[in-house]
């Protein structure tokens, strides 16, 4: 499969500290990978540094064979780099369902104008309804974003990020703070998503059970180094990651395909 996004020694430090250090992965259509590792091993630093949220001190980021390293996070969103925040993507006041047509709308290219006639108002309606179901949340629609429980809240946004159908879908935690029986709603939309258009899926996930069940790949960070880099059954086996993971060794600095 064709690579959507890769990293190429890409690396940022705060002061003296270098949170990620020479990171170079790709990531290929149709493939969901888990970026795992220890607390501070620099996991959603690099989501920052893929996603244009902060600036690389060096190396690169390609989307597409693009260079956008040097792009601001909403010129990489619009060229197709999707990310779902914890929750700080929603518009609290707005009912559920205005929040995902205005993800709809966003991707229609809709301005006024276009709004203005009735029957594409109805369809972008229409299409945000189809979202709402498929995360499970048509019986909140007419409700504000502000008084949905947290888990979901969180179902929607990935129905936001549904509608918005990038090219590469990045996702932090996505079942964070959810109740057991929330999670397999998530992580079914999650399929549904990767199945829809061959979309690349990254994802920062510190459960082990979302990673067996969702991950084709996973890529281990620790102090900022990509330490492993390979399908779950070899990565989850590996010394390195039972090391850097499981936090047996904190001075893991080897970089090892495993
Ligand atoms: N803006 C910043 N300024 C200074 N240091 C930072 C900044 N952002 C992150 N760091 C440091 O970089 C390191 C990596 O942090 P990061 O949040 O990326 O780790 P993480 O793997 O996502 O951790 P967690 O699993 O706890 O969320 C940590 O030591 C952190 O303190």
């Amino acid at each position: 499969m064709a690579v959507t996004l890769a990293s190429r020694h890409l690396s940022v430090h705060f002061g003296g500290h270098v949170a990620v250090n020479a990171a170079t992965a790709e990531f290929r259509a149709g493939e969901l990978t888990a970026i795992v590792g220890p607390n501070g091993a620099g996991k959603t630093t690099y989501f920052n540094l893929l996603s244009g949220q902060i600036r690389a001190s060096s190396g690169q980021v390609l989307l597409g064979g693009l260079d956008i390293t040097r792009a601001s996070a909403p010129a990489r969103a619009d060229l197709g780099l999707g990310r779902a925040f914890q929750l700080t993507n929603l518009f609290p006041r707005l009912s559920v369902l205005e929040n995902v047509r205005l993800a709809v709308q966003s991707r229609a290219r809709a301005g006024f104008n276009f709004l203005a006639r009735t029957g594409v108002r109805v369809d972008l309606i229409q299409q945000a309804h189809g979202h709402l179901e498929a995360a499970g949340l048509s019986a909140r629609a007419q409700d504000t974003a502000a008084s949905l429980p947290h888990g979901d809240k969180r179902k929607l946004e990935v129905a936001m990020l549904m509608a918005l159908q990038p090219k590469v879908l990045m996702l932090d935690e996505p079942t964070a703070g959810m109740s057991a029986d929330e999670v397999p709603r998530v992580l079914d939309l999650i399929r549904t998503l990767k199945a829809q258009g061959d979309r690349t899926i990254l994802l920062v996930e510190h459960k082990l059970d979302v990673i067996r069940s969702l991950a084709d790949r996973i890529i281990v960070l620790h102090n900022g180094t990509l330490v492993a880099d390979g399908a779950p059954a070899q990565v989850m086996n590996s010394q390195i990651v039972k090391d850097a993971y499981l936090g047996t060794s904190p001075s893991t600095q080897r970089v090892a395909h495993a």
